[in-house]
């Protein structure tokens, strides 16, 4: 749909744009990104024929650009400037309507039922209908931005040249336009090329990316090519790290800062590990790096608190998530910075230890309901309600872990686990056979982040010849802890 051949131009006679080529299909979304003054606004410009080209070839539906008159152009390719310039007062309205001045001819105006229609419909997309009479100079910065993005859609052209359209938006109007962008594009088949500043919104809403640094192409393709760690370092010259969006296949950055300030050295410790009246505590002094299959905040995140709730046998609630919530509430833990299990084991059934190793150590609390355990392998021939028994493993490791290590960690704590069940002789009642652990187990493996590197939790590393040993040894005396107090003989 649009074709750039070695696009070279600027402002004077030394070109800000150097070189770049790109293609961009009907339908498809092209997001430019690069830093300041990378010449990001410079190609727009050139492209939409603000700027005159010093070289090269800028194509549309297959015709250069320059054979198209300045109308024929206009019914081709919609621009969005990065500033908007209104020297005369319009109403909201009137502005959008603008966008329709490729269609209109002779001196009468020849406004139609088209015009107003696309008109409406824009105003719609971007939410700014219930402004539409009063003077675009009386609204916000934002609200300003969706009427000229507005403008742009009315002009219904099969190429959008966006600068920036998400400048001066909130994340609500943010999502609202790009959603409307991206919607239109697969609905309607328009094109389009948009400048983005914020990498992780481009990435989201991009077919492809194209970077650029010192006015030439860095680099350009699906999201997960362009925005790599060392890329960004290498163009930006910042420190950064990419993580996978939570819903799409879209890869998201963060900033890694270049802090100044005095991190407080800390490490967990076994008498860290309180026994409450009915649960399990530690608290930390500073946050914990934890992934987890916790009731309260499973997944990735940092942590101070963690608790392992005692309950009893027969608790029966719809909604554990909501109860528990409240009663961490209750007890008065920060709700976003606590971590929370739950058990059928009494909390002084805990059994905690402490490992040292050659790198540092750590600290591994277990609690072993395992009188419903379950053998993994013959569990397909059971019905599917849960039964009451848990096995809770807390490793708190002082150390940095990579996060290949979260994951082996995860991995060789579950092994220790399943051969001391194995070594305890623990039987799945139902179909005899030995068990692998409860239906319920819940995992947590929380860092401190200082210290030594950990890049591996292998079991034959030095972590995880510790978790090994941790997890085998605190699981078995929790599983003698457990039989003792139900009174069940090995
Ligand atoms: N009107 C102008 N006259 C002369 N030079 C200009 C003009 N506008 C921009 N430049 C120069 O061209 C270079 C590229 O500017 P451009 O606006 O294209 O960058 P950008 O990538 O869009 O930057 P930003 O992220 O800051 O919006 C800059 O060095 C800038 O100083």
């Amino acid at each position: 749909m649009l074709q750039v051949e070695n696009l070279s131009g600027g402002y004077g006679k030394e070109p800000i744009v150097r070189n770049v080529s790109f293609h961009v299909e009907k339908g498809e979304v092209l997001g430019i990104l690069g830093p300041n003054g990378s010449g990001k606004s410079t190609l727009l410009k050139i492209i939409s024929g603000i700027l005159p080209k010093q070289s090269g070839k800028v194509m549309i539906a297959g015709k250069p650009s320059g054979a198209y008159s300045q109308k024929q152009f206009a019914q081709q390719v919609a621009v969005l400037p990065q500033l908007h310039a209104h020297a005369f007062s319009h109403s909201v309205k009137d502005t959008v309507a603008l966008g329709r001045y490729p269609y209109q001819s002779g001196i009468f105006s020849s406004w139609s039922e088209l015009d107003e229609q696309a008109v409406q419909e824009a105003m719609n997309h971007t939410g700014v209908t219930r402004y539409e009479n009063t003077a675009i100079e009386l609204l916000s910065g934002g609200e300003q931005q969706r009427v000229f993005v507005a403008q742009a859609l009315a002009q219904q052209a099969p190429i959008l040249l966006l600068d920036e359209p998400t400048n001066h938006l909130d994340i609500a109007h943010q999502q609202q336009l790009l959603d409307t962008i991206r919607n239109q594009a697969r609905q309607k088949g328009i094109t389009v090329i948009s400048v983005f500043h914020d990498i992780n919104l481009a990435a989201l809403y991009c077919d492809r990316l194209l970077l650029l640094k010192n006015g030439e192409v860095a680099s350009m393709g699906v999201p997960q090519d362009v925005v790599l760690e060392s890329e960004i370092h290498h163009v930006y010259n910042a420190r950064v790290k990419t993580q996978p969006h939570p819903e799409m296949p879209k890869p998201q950055m963060t900033l890694l800062p270049n802090l100044q300030e005095k991190v407080e050295q800390f490490c967990v410790k076994k008498a860290d590990v309180m026994i409450q009246e009915d649960h399990v505590l530690l608290q930390s002094s500073q946050p914990l790096k934890t992934i987890s299959s916790a009731v309260h905040n499973a997944g990735l995140g940092w942590y101070r608190t963690f608790v392992n709730r005692g309950v009893r046998a027969d608790y029966m609630i719809d909604d554990v998530q909501r109860e528990n919530t409240e009663y961490l509430r209750a007890l008065g833990y920060h709700l976003t910075d606590t971590v929370a299990m739950m058990t059928a084991v009494s909390p002084e059934h805990v059994e905690v230890e402490e490992y040292e190793g050659e790198f540092g150590s750590i600290v591994v609390a277990v609690t072993a309901g395992v009188g419903n355990a379950v053998d993994v392998s013959k569990s397909w021939q059971r019905e599917d309600i849960p039964y009451i028994g848990t096995i809770n493993t807390w490793v708190f490791i002082n150390g940095e872990l990579s996060e290949e290590a979260f994951v082996q960690a995860l991995i060789t704590a579950t092994e220790a686990k399943v051969k001391a069940l194995q070594d305890e002789q623990v039987k799945d009642p139902e179909s005899g056979t030995v068990a692998t652990g409860t239906s319920t187990d819940s995992l947590l493996i929380a860092s401190t982040q200082q210290g030594e590197y950990l890049p591996y939790a292998g079991p034959i590393t030095q972590l995880g010849k510790l978790i090994g040993k941790g997890v085998y040894d605190c699981t078995v005396r929790a599983i003698h802890s457990y039989r003792l107090a139900v009174g069940e003989h090995t």
